[in-house]
């Protein structure tokens, strides 16, 4: 993909996810796969709701900005991480919605989600009557190590869903493409949200 096209696809995302209230103040980070050594990713710092291809830039698979003076996003290690595991991987997503939010800061383990047919959405066969952990890993500002961790993670659970919260900060989903990763946060966000209200109002 060119990185016009790429920036393109990353500013529609960010005014996407803006609209939809998962990116306040600066937060959130998004890329594209160019090629088999290539991210174009956003720069850190920038609302992710008025981004232009100006706000946008590229790193290798290692996270080094081919612009030596550019600063890529704070996170894009976690980005490298997931385009060297998923290798179809085409874009990643990373938001901070109220309900990833909330959700994480309480529950421990993995946030399961079961019976929702946006379930879909996901790996696993076209069907509603399946269930997503959705892995929720500590916050941590040392990206390396909150990557080792996710290495770990996905070493010890190969089937691990295209996606995974960090406690109290935000999510991360990845498709093969920018489309299919906007429908998996979609689907996810809007099962988090359902998540929440049931555990606010309890089904009778
Ligand atoms: C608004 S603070 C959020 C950041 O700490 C970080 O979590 C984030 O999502 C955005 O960082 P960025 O460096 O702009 O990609
Ligand atoms: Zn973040």
């Amino acid at each position: 993909m060119s990185f016009e096209d790429a920036a393109g696809a990353i500013v529609a995302a960010g005014r996407r996810m803006d609209a939809l209230g998962w990116v306040p103040a600066t937060a959130g980070n998004i890329s594209v796969r160019l090629g088999q050594d290539d991210i174009a990713i956003t720069r850190s710092g920038r609302h992710k709701g008025a981004l232009t291809a100006a706000d946008v830039m590229v790193v290798d698979a290692a996270g080094q900005a081919r612009d030596p003076g550019a600063r890529p996003s704070y996170e894009t290690l976690l980005h490298c991480g997931i385009y060297r595991r998923f290798p179809d991987t085409g874009a990643v997503l990373h938001g901070h919605s109220l309900a990833n939010t909330v959700l994480s800061r309480r529950d421990r383990g993995p946030i399961r989600l079961a019976g929702y047919e946006l379930l879909k959405a996901f790996p696993g066969g076209p069907t509603h009557d399946t269930a997503v952990a959705v892995p929720v890993l500590d916050n941590d500002q040392d990206i390396p190590r909150l990557q080792s961790a996710l290495d770990r993670l996905w070493d010890a659970t190969p089937d691990a869903p295209p996606g995974y919260i960090i406690r109290g900060h935000g999510v991360y989903v990845w498709g093969a493409s920018m489309d299919h990763a906007m429908t998996r946060l979609e689907a996810l966000e809007f099962m988090l949200r359902c998540h929440l209200e049931e555990e606010r109002r309890p089904t009778p």
